[in-house]
């Protein structure tokens, strides 16, 4: 399975490679306003799942708000150290 960690080091493959097809890619050169607006329109999904919908559900608009995270940490030259020493 798939964590946090594997997910960041996928992404930051793809920034530096920049492999056609890659949502990545276009996410990153649609640049930070672009991505802010999508974390905040997937943390409304997170919400409104949580409330109506169903822990499986809520699970998956979750790890969709984590991705579109990472997407804004690689566009800012973050690593997960440096939000990692945050918590
Ligand atoms: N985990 C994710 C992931 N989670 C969410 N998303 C994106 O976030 C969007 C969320 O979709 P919504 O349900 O909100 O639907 P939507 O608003 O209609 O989507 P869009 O119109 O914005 O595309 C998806 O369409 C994907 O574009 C993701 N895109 C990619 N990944 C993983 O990232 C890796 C790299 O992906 P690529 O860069 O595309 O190769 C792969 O392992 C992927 O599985």
């Amino acid at each position: 399975m798939k964590t946090f960690d594997d997910l960041f080091g996928e992404l930051r493959e793809k920034a530096e490679t920049r492999p056609a097809g890659s949502g990545t890619v276009a996410q990153l050169d649609a640049g930070v306003h672009a991505i802010g607006k999508k974390i905040v329109e997937e943390a409304a999904e997170v919400w409104m799942a949580a409330e109506y919908q169903s822990n499986d559900e809520t699970a998956e608009e979750i790890s969709q708000l984590l991705y579109h995270l990472q997407v804004l940490m690689l566009a800012k030259g973050l690593t997960l150290d440096d939000v990692y020493r945050h918590l």
